[in-house]
Protein backbone atom coordinates (compact mmCIF):
# COMPACT_ATOMS: atom_id res chain seq x y z
CA UNK A 1 0.00 0.00 0.00
CA UNK A 2 1.07 3.22 -0.37
CA UNK A 3 1.25 6.17 2.35
CA UNK A 4 2.19 10.03 1.98
CA UNK A 5 5.30 11.22 3.99
CA UNK A 6 6.45 14.14 5.21
CA UNK A 7 10.40 14.57 5.71
CA UNK A 8 11.85 17.24 7.61
CA UNK A 9 15.24 15.80 8.84
CA UNK A 10 17.80 17.52 10.58
CA UNK A 11 20.13 14.32 9.71
CA UNK A 12 19.44 13.34 6.11
CA UNK A 13 17.86 9.95 6.87
CA UNK A 14 16.44 7.71 4.01
CA UNK A 15 12.91 7.14 3.45
CA UNK A 16 12.15 4.05 5.91
CA UNK A 17 11.87 0.63 3.36
CA UNK A 18 11.53 -2.87 4.05
CA UNK A 19 14.82 -4.53 4.59
CA UNK A 20 14.03 -7.41 2.96
CA UNK A 21 11.15 -8.70 0.60
CA UNK A 22 8.82 -10.15 3.32
CA UNK A 23 9.88 -8.01 6.71
CA UNK A 24 6.64 -6.35 8.10
CA UNK A 25 8.33 -3.09 9.54
CA UNK A 26 10.80 -0.33 8.53
CA UNK A 27 13.09 0.75 10.64
CA UNK A 28 13.12 4.40 11.68
CA UNK A 29 16.14 6.06 12.73
CA UNK A 30 16.70 8.96 15.00
CA UNK A 31 16.72 12.46 13.75
CA UNK A 32 18.94 14.33 16.60
CA UNK A 33 21.15 17.73 16.41
CA UNK A 34 23.34 15.90 18.73
CA UNK A 35 23.81 12.80 19.99
CA UNK A 36 21.83 11.55 23.39
CA UNK A 37 23.09 10.23 26.01
CA UNK A 38 20.83 7.52 27.69
CA UNK A 39 21.66 6.55 31.46
CA UNK A 40 20.38 3.00 33.10
CA UNK A 41 16.77 3.27 33.41
CA UNK A 42 16.47 6.84 31.63
CA UNK A 43 13.91 7.19 28.93
CA UNK A 44 14.12 10.26 25.91
CA UNK A 45 11.79 11.15 23.32
CA UNK A 46 13.48 10.87 19.95
CA UNK A 47 12.64 12.55 17.19
CA UNK A 48 12.69 10.84 13.64
CA UNK A 49 11.60 13.89 11.05
CA UNK A 50 9.00 12.17 9.67
CA UNK A 51 5.59 12.84 9.79
CA UNK A 52 2.74 10.14 7.92
CA UNK A 53 -0.70 9.96 6.50
CA UNK A 54 -2.55 6.91 7.18
CA UNK A 55 -5.41 5.96 5.43
CA UNK A 56 -8.58 5.39 7.36
CA UNK A 57 -8.75 2.41 8.97
CA UNK A 58 -5.06 1.60 9.94
CA UNK A 59 -2.84 2.46 12.41
CA UNK A 60 1.11 2.08 12.54
CA UNK A 61 2.72 0.46 15.70
CA UNK A 62 6.38 1.16 16.93
CA UNK A 63 7.96 -1.24 18.45
CA UNK A 64 11.72 -2.35 19.55
CA UNK A 65 14.31 -3.83 17.44
CA UNK A 66 15.29 -6.97 18.50
CA UNK A 67 19.51 -6.08 18.08
CA UNK A 68 19.31 -3.21 20.16
CA UNK A 69 16.93 -4.80 22.91
CA UNK A 70 19.00 -8.28 22.94
CA UNK A 71 22.81 -6.20 22.63
CA UNK A 72 22.05 -3.30 24.83
CA UNK A 73 18.49 -3.54 26.60
CA UNK A 74 17.21 -0.57 24.21
CA UNK A 75 13.33 -1.11 24.50
CA UNK A 76 10.44 1.29 23.54
CA UNK A 77 8.61 2.04 26.82
CA UNK A 78 4.90 2.64 25.45
CA UNK A 79 5.69 -0.67 23.02
CA UNK A 80 3.81 -0.81 20.63
CA UNK A 81 3.40 2.88 20.52
CA UNK A 82 0.10 3.49 18.33
CA UNK A 83 0.25 6.06 15.70
CA UNK A 84 -3.30 6.93 14.37
CA UNK A 85 -3.86 8.22 11.20
CA UNK A 86 -5.48 11.00 11.79
CA UNK A 87 -2.34 11.83 13.68
CA UNK A 88 0.25 14.85 11.64
CA UNK A 89 2.41 15.67 14.25
CA UNK A 90 6.12 14.40 13.84
CA UNK A 91 6.96 10.35 14.78
CA UNK A 92 8.84 10.28 17.89
CA UNK A 93 10.00 7.12 19.97
CA UNK A 94 10.00 6.51 23.93
CA UNK A 95 13.83 4.71 23.85
CA UNK A 96 14.58 3.39 27.69
CA UNK A 97 17.78 1.90 28.32
CA UNK A 98 17.19 -1.04 30.64
CA UNK A 99 20.96 -1.69 30.67
CA UNK A 100 23.21 -1.29 33.39
CA UNK A 101 25.14 0.74 30.91
CA UNK A 102 25.36 4.34 29.74
CA UNK A 103 23.72 4.21 25.78
CA UNK A 104 24.63 6.55 23.37
CA UNK A 105 22.14 7.36 20.57
CA UNK A 106 23.22 8.62 17.38
CA UNK A 107 21.56 10.80 14.68
CA UNK A 108 20.66 8.35 11.81
CA UNK A 109 20.98 5.00 14.08
CA UNK A 110 17.48 2.49 13.66
CA UNK A 111 16.49 2.58 17.02
CA UNK A 112 12.61 0.81 16.56
CA UNK A 113 10.43 -0.48 13.79
CA UNK A 114 7.43 0.69 12.34
CA UNK A 115 4.91 -1.90 11.52
CA UNK A 116 1.21 -0.65 9.48
CA UNK A 117 -1.71 -2.69 10.35
CA UNK A 118 -5.65 -2.94 10.14
CA UNK A 119 -7.83 -1.81 12.86
CA UNK A 120 -11.42 -1.79 13.64
CA UNK A 121 -13.59 0.32 14.65
CA UNK A 122 -15.68 -0.38 17.93
CA UNK A 123 -18.84 0.59 18.63
CA UNK A 124 -20.42 -1.05 22.04
CA UNK A 125 -23.37 -2.67 22.31
CA UNK A 126 -24.20 -3.04 25.84
CA UNK A 127 -25.62 -6.38 27.51
CA UNK A 128 -26.32 -8.34 30.29
CA UNK A 129 -24.74 -11.27 29.77
CA UNK A 130 -21.90 -12.20 27.84
CA UNK A 131 -22.01 -15.81 25.86
CA UNK A 132 -20.53 -18.84 28.02
CA UNK A 133 -17.59 -20.55 27.53
CA UNK A 134 -15.29 -23.20 28.36
CA UNK A 135 -12.48 -21.01 29.49
CA UNK A 136 -15.15 -18.56 31.30
CA UNK A 137 -13.60 -16.15 33.43
CA UNK A 138 -10.23 -17.87 33.71
CA UNK A 139 -7.12 -16.43 32.83
CA UNK A 140 -3.64 -15.29 34.45
CA UNK A 141 -2.17 -18.95 34.64
CA UNK A 142 -5.38 -20.70 35.19
CA UNK A 143 -4.77 -23.44 32.98
CA UNK A 144 -1.32 -24.59 35.05
CA UNK A 145 2.33 -23.34 33.98
CA UNK A 146 3.04 -26.44 31.63
O1 LIG B 1 5.16 6.15 20.34
C1 LIG B 1 4.38 7.03 19.93
C2 LIG B 1 3.04 7.08 20.31
C3 LIG B 1 2.24 8.09 19.81
N1 LIG B 1 2.75 9.02 18.96
C4 LIG B 1 1.88 10.06 18.40
C5 LIG B 1 0.98 9.49 17.31
C6 LIG B 1 -0.31 9.25 17.98
O2 LIG B 1 -1.39 9.32 17.07
C7 LIG B 1 -0.33 10.37 19.02
C8 LIG B 1 -1.14 10.07 20.22
O3 LIG B 1 -0.68 8.89 20.79
P1 LIG B 1 -1.41 8.23 22.04
O4 LIG B 1 -2.86 8.13 21.78
O5 LIG B 1 -0.66 7.03 22.42
O6 LIG B 1 -1.11 9.35 23.11
P2 LIG B 1 -1.90 9.84 24.38
O7 LIG B 1 -0.96 9.86 25.48
O8 LIG B 1 -3.18 9.07 24.55
O9 LIG B 1 -2.15 11.32 23.94
P3 LIG B 1 -3.38 12.02 23.25
O10 LIG B 1 -4.20 12.46 24.40
O11 LIG B 1 -2.75 13.15 22.51
O12 LIG B 1 -4.06 11.02 22.35
O13 LIG B 1 1.03 10.55 19.40
C9 LIG B 1 4.08 8.98 18.56
O14 LIG B 1 4.56 9.79 17.78
N2 LIG B 1 4.85 7.99 19.07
Amino acid sequence: MSVQIKIINKSNNPIPAHATELSAGVDLRADLSQDIILKPLERALIPTGLYIQLPEGFEAQIRPRSGLAFKHGISVVNSPGTIDADYRGEIKVILVNLSNEDYRVKTGERICQMVVAKHERINFEVVETLQDTQRGDGGFGHTGNI
